[in-house]
């Protein structure tokens, strides 16, 4: 089988992620990491490939198979995305769900016109969440649906509040309702409001001279992110941050709750799937990684343009051939 050519485009918590997961897979070889930053100034986890800068990406466009985007959601992704998409295959992790149809399209064209394919909104929610979303909907049409998320660190909501002007450093805790969770895992199958579901907690560190309303404002009245959300913003220094805000666990849960049968016998069905993250980064950036190998093999197949996670079919997705998944996982 050939070895798959990746490459990294931007190296943050996905970007090392990335490299970590490239590195347990045994059909791939990572050419090189992109970055914004002076080259020389970007320190890699394993420095035994060239770090270039993101300007010249073209000057790779024939050394590379995909190109995964490691980028934020909130700005770098939907400029580097559709410029990317008409260079190479490309792999991200659009997370800003509300947007996803517009960037399903700004990434389709470019991608289409270069005869490539742009797989998007890679990961975990979105990502494989969705696909347990439609699982559900598409085997127990009559019921609902729920989702919760956390304990845990956000990286699109700690991306988007490290963009806000006058923070240095910040991440985003997402909390779960429990007595939301509590009536849903009872079988009630209440209709829950966002602000009902979940709660946000950010932790900042002030860049100097910056005023700590004017940031708190921004955060919570942020489109998409926190308005429709409860959320408490807490000033830190940096040696609390650096202290307590180190890990990135994450996790949740997807459940549908539904019947089966004839109206008068229906019997109570549950699907559920979950994770729990030591890392939530390393994660994504592993199922980023699984999607760039199906990405590969759809190209190759000589499909052109967007697709997400629920366009792949699951075999796809594995170093193993066919034969071997009928053999060793039906
Ligand atoms: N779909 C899903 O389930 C998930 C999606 N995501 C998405 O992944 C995105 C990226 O998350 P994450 O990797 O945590 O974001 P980071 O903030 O760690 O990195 C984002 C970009 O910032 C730049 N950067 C990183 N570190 C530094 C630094 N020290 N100084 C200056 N610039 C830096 C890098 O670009 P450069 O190298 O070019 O400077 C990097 O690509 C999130 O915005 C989120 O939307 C994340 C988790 C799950
Ligand atoms: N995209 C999320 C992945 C999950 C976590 C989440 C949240 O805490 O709001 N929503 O979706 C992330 O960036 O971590």
């Amino acid at each position: 089988t050939p070895v798959i050519r990746v490459a990294i485009a931007g190296y943050g918590n996905l970007g090392r992620g990335a490299q970590a997961a490239i590195k347990q897979s045994p059909d791939m070889q990572l050419v090189c990491v992109f970055s914004r930053r002076d080259p020389a100034s970007v320190t890699l986890i394993d420095p035994s490939v060239p770090v270039y800068a993101m300007d010249d990406v073209a000057q790779y466009k024939d050394d590379i198979d995909v190109l995964i985007l490691c980028g934020g959601s909130k700005s770098d992704l939907p400029e580097q995305g559709p410029a990317f998409a008409g260079l190479f295959n490309i792999v991200d992790s659009f997370d800003t769900h509300a947007k996803i149809p517009e960037y399903f399209a700004a990434l389709d064209a470019p991608a289409k016109k270069a005869n490539k394919v742009a797989m998007l909104s890679v990961g975990w929610d979105p990502g494989l969440f969705s696909i347990n979303r439609l699982y559900g909907e598409a085997i127990l049409p009559v019921g609902e649906t729920y989702t919760f998320w956390g304990k845990g660190l956000s990286q699109g909501h700690s991306d988007a509040v490290r963009r806000v002007g006058g923070v240095k450093s910040g991440v985003q805790y997402t909390l779960p309702s429990e007595p939301a969770m509590a009536r849903v895992r009872n079988g009630e199958q209440p209709t829950l409001t966002t602000r009902e579901k979940h709660t946000r907690e950010c932790y900042i560190v002030l860049a100097d001279g910056a005023d700590a309303d004017t940031v708190r404002n921004t955060i919570v009245t942020m489109p998409d992110y926190f308005v429709d959300y409860d959320t408490k913003v807490h000033f830190i220094d940096q040696q609390t941050f650096e202290s307590e805000h180190g890990k990135m666990p994450h996790g949740g849960f997807v459940i549908r709750s539904g019947v089966s049968g004839m109206d008068n016998e229906t019997n109570n069905q549950v699907l559920e799937f979950s994770l729990k993250l030591g890392s939530n980064p390393e994660f994504t950036a592993s199922v980023l990684v699984a999607y760039a190998r199906a990405t590969y093999k759809m190209s190759q197949a000589g499909e052109t343009g967007a697709r997400t996670v629920l366009d792949v079919a699951p075999g796809l997705l594995s170093p193993k051939s066919p034969a071997q998944l009928r053999k060793e996982l039906l």
